[in-house]
C-alpha cells in the first residue's frame, strides 16, 4: 500500500468520507491535515501551511499528497513544485478508485472517457495560459505539443464516445425487450456504501460483493426475481458520491440512466450516518436524480442499517432531511432483514400500478448529443 499525506476539511464527516477514500484508492494516510479552507487562490492552502507541509512530507517522505478538494491545474503545479511531491485531488483520486474497480467493458470505457475530460479540462488551461503568455512552456509542455495533444485526446475521446453510443443503444433495445415480455424492473440506487449490494443480495438471493470500502460496485448487475407474482428484474448500481464534477456523472450516466427507465427505484440510504451528513448525501442523491430525470413518484427511499438506530431517531432522522409524508419511505435492515417484506410490498405496489406512459427508446442522435456535452 502507498502512503499519503491527506488533507481534507476540519469536521469529522470530511474526514472519514476522505479517509474511505484513500482506502479505497489503496492509500495508508500517515498523516491527516485538517484545514477550514481549501480553496485559496495560489496553493489552495495557505502560503504558511504549505511550508509547514513541506518540512513534514521532507520528514516522513509519503509517496503521495491527497488534496480532498478539486484543485486547479495551476494550483496543481504550485503545490507540486513547491512540495517536490506526486498530488492528487479529489477528481483524480476518485477516478483512481474508478480504474481499480471497474469490471465490464462499458465501465472501463466510461472511466476512460471521465480520464479524457479531466486531461481536456488541464489541456485547456494549459493552452489558455500559453496563450495569454503568461507561462510559456506551463509544465514543460510547449505551444505546439499542448495543440497536438489536445487533438490527440479529442481523437481518442471521439472513438470511445461512438464504442459508448453503440453501447447505450444496445442497453435501449434490452429495455424494450424487457418492457415487451412484460418484465418489471428495478433499481438500487443511492450513495456509496449505503448498502445497495447487501439489499440486492437479500432482494434476489446473490452474493455480489459487499464491503464498507467505498464504490464496491462499479458495472450495473441486473437478477431475476419474482415481486409475488410479477417477474421482475432488480439492478444493483454504481452510488453516488458528492463533489463529484459533472463531467464525472456525465461518463457514468449511461449506467444510471436505467433509473430513468425503472418502474421501482429503491433508493438505499444509511440511517446510522450523522445528520449533517444523512442530510448531504440526501441532496447528492436528490440532485443526482433530477440530474438523470426520474420520476420521484417511482421513488421509494430505503432508510437502511435501522439496526444501528434507535426508532425514535429513525423517525426524528428521517424528518431531519426532509423526507417528508409525501414520499414514501420505510426502514430496513439489509442485515437483520428486517421490514424487508414490507419494502417488498411498497415495491409490488408501485409495480401493480396502472402503467404509466413509458419514455421512448432514446435515438441515435440523443444518445451522442448525451456524450458531447462541452468537449470541444
Ligand atoms: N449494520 C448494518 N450494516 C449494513 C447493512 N447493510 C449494509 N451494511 C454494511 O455496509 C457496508 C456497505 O455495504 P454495501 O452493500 O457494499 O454498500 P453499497 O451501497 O453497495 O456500496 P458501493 O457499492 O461501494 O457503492 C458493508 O460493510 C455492509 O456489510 C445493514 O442493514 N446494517
Ligand atoms: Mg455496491
Amino acid at each position: 500500500m502507498h502512503s499519503a499525506i491527506l488533507i481534507t476539511y476540519d469536521n469529522e464527516d470530511s474526514i472519514k468520507e476522505a479517509y474511505g477514500l484513500c482506502e479505497a484508492a489503496g492509500y495508508k494516510v500517515d498523516k491527516l491535515i485538517r484545514q477550514k479552507f481549501l480553496n485559496k487562490s495560489r496553493y489552495g492552502i495557505g502560503e504558511g501551511k504549505m511550508l509547514e507541509i513541506k518540512e513534514l512530507s521532507e520528514k516522513i517522505k509519503p509517496d503521495v499528497l491527497i488534496y480532498d478538494e478539486i484543485l486547479k491545474p495551476s494550483q496543481n503545479y504550485n503545490l507540486a513544485s513547491k512540495l517536490k511531491i506526486n498530488i492528487l485531488d479529489r477528481e483524480s483520486l476518485i477516478l483512481e478508485i474508478f480504474e481499480r474497480r471497474a469490471t465490464s467493458a462499458e465501465s472501463h470505457l466510461q472511466i476512460k472517457l471521465a480520464q479524457f475530460r479531466y486531461e481536456m479540462s488541464r489541456a485547456k488551461e494549459k493552452v489558455r495560459l500559453a496563450k495569454m503568455g503568461e507561462q510559456p512552456g506551463f509544465m514543460g509542455i510547449g505551444m505546439y505539443e499542448v495543440d497536438s495533444y489536445y487533438n490527440d485526446i479529442q481523437n481518442r475521446m471521439r472513438s470511445v464516445k461512438s464504442k459508448l453510443v453503440k453501447m447505450g443503444k444496445q442497453r435501449a433495445l434490452h429495455r424494450e425487450a424487457r418492457r415487451r415480455v412484460g418484465l418489471k424492473t428495478i433499481s438500487l440506487a443511492g450513495y456509496t456504501s449505503a448498502g445497495k449490494t447487501t439489499m440486492f443480495n437479500v432482494l434476489t438471493g446473490e452474493t455480489k460483493q459487499e464491503s464498507p470500502e467505498l464504490f464496491t460496485t462499479l458495472s450495473t448487475t441486473t437478477r431475476k426475481t419474482m415481486i409475488e407474482k410479477y417477474p421482475a428484474l432488480i439492478s444493483d448500481t454504481v452510488g453516488f458520491i458528492s463533489k463529484l464534477p459533472a463531467y464525472m456523472i456525465e461518463a457514468f450516466k449511461s449506467t444510471l440512466e436505467e433509473l430513468k427507465y425503472a418502474e421501482v427505484v429503491i433508493v438505499v440510504i444509511d440511517i446510522s450516518d450523522s445528520e449533517m451528513d444523512l442530510r448531504k448525501k440526501y441532496r447528492s442523491c436528490l440532485k443526482t436524480m433530477a440530474d438523470l430525470d426520474v420520476d420521484q413518484e417511482r421513488v421509494i427511499y430505503a432508510l437502511n442499517k435501522s439496526d444501528l438506530v434507535e426508532p425514535e431517531d429513525i423517525i426524528k432522522k428521517a424528518e431531519f432531511i426532509g423526507l417528508s409524508d409525501s414520499k414514501k419511505w420505510v426502514p430496513v435492515s439489509a442485515v437483520s432483514q428486517q421490514n424487508i417484506p414490507k419494502l417488498m410490498e411498497l415495491v409490488k405496489k408501485m409495480i401493480e400500478r396502472p402503467p404509466q406512459q413509458i419514455k421512448e427508446i432514446p435515438r441515435k442522435q440523443d444518445l451522442t448529443k448525451f456524450y458531447e456535452q462541452d468537449d470541444d
